[in-house]
């Protein structure tokens, strides 16, 4: 049985959940249940903090797991990247009040508030920088108006917390963090296929299949428009020059692609979702 490890609460467990149910996986039905196991796929899912999930994976103790890049690093586990699942965007920044400090170099004996000390403490010493790290569980903006930081490093989304707390960002990023798929020294059976699934659903959210007719003779530059992720499909029509093409678009695109074919004289141009994809 594959032992997965998945994050029980935070910013990426209702999107692993949603994504594993996605891709034909069963969860667990509440939110205390710490154990899951789905017979049917042979894999049984344990639900743990997302910032301990490398520690378990990197003992060998669980086979594979999904983290944040940012958790993964912090924690200094053996565990490695296999994928990256494009979902917990998030980039890891410096912040301090406005104007106080804009150089990295200025955090030399100054104390950074953050709930990542390895990860913080790793890019200052490569660059030779000795900062006093203050470690906190969160809320880490508020650190500094309450005396007990000069600057901190944390997860920033939108930056709404940080401006709420008068911080500005400096410095250069940290760290460009995404959840990921990650695994310990072996690469147990079940692997390969948790994640074509997985693919598959990343596939199913971010494109779609678009179907339209065409005159023969333009297919060359509608191609150009909207080439598919291997090739289009053209199937001829029953009338004379005329083809019918199926092909795969970013969904983020679609309206635009549809624009561009319809310029081009395409016809009945129709957008479809994909529900699973295998590619
Ligand atoms: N807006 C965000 N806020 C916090 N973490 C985010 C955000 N977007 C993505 N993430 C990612 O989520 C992971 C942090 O998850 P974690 O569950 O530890 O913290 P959290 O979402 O802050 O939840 P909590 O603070 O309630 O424990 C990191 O990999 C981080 O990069
Ligand atoms: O840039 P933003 O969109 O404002 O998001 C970033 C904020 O969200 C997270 O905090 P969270 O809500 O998880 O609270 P925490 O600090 O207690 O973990 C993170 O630690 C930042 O504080
Ligand atoms: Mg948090």
């Amino acid at each position: 049985m594959l032992r997965i490890a998945v994050p029980n609460k935070g910013s990426l467990s209702e999107i692993a959940a949603e994504m594993l149910a996605e891709a034909g996986y069963s969860g667990r039905r509440d939110s205390r249940q710490l154990v899951h196991t789905d017979a049917r796929n042979g894999v049984e899912f344990f639900y743990l903090r997302p910032r301990d999930i490398a520690t378990y994976v990197g003992s060998g103790a669980l086979d594979i797991g999904i983290t944040g890049r940012d958790l993964l690093l912090d924690s200094g586990s053996a565990a490695h990247e296999i994928a990256h699942l494009d979902f917990g965007d998030s980039t890891f920044r410096f912040a301090a009040p406005t104007n106080e400090i804009s150089d990295i170099a200025d955090l030399a004996g100054k104390r950074v508030a953050t709930s990542y000390p390895k990860l913080v403490d790793d890019f200052l010493r490569a660059r030779g920088i000795e900062a006093i790290l203050v470690k906190l569980d969160g809320a880490v903006e508020s650190a500094v108006r309450l005396g007990v930081a000069d600057a901190v490093a944390d997860v920033v989304s939108t930056g709404a917390t940080l401006r709420a707390a008068g911080l500005e960002i400096f410095g250069p990023v940290i760290l460009e963090s995404t959840a990921v798929l990650i695994g310990g020294a072996k690469r147990p059976e079940g692997v390969d296929r948790l994640l074509r699934r997985l693919r598959g659903v990343l596939v199913a959210r971010k494109f779609v299949i678009m179907d339209y007719d065409l005159r023969e003779s333009d297919l060359d530059a509608a191609v150009a428009i909207a080439g598919g992720i291997e090739s289009p499909t053209v199937s001829p029509l029953k009338d004379e020059g005329w083809v019918a093409v199926r092909v795969m678009v970013s969904a983020d695109e679609a309206n635009d692609v549809m624009d561009r074919l319809a310029d081009l004289g395409a016809r009945a141009i129709l957008v479809t979702a994909i529900h699973a994809a295998r590619l």
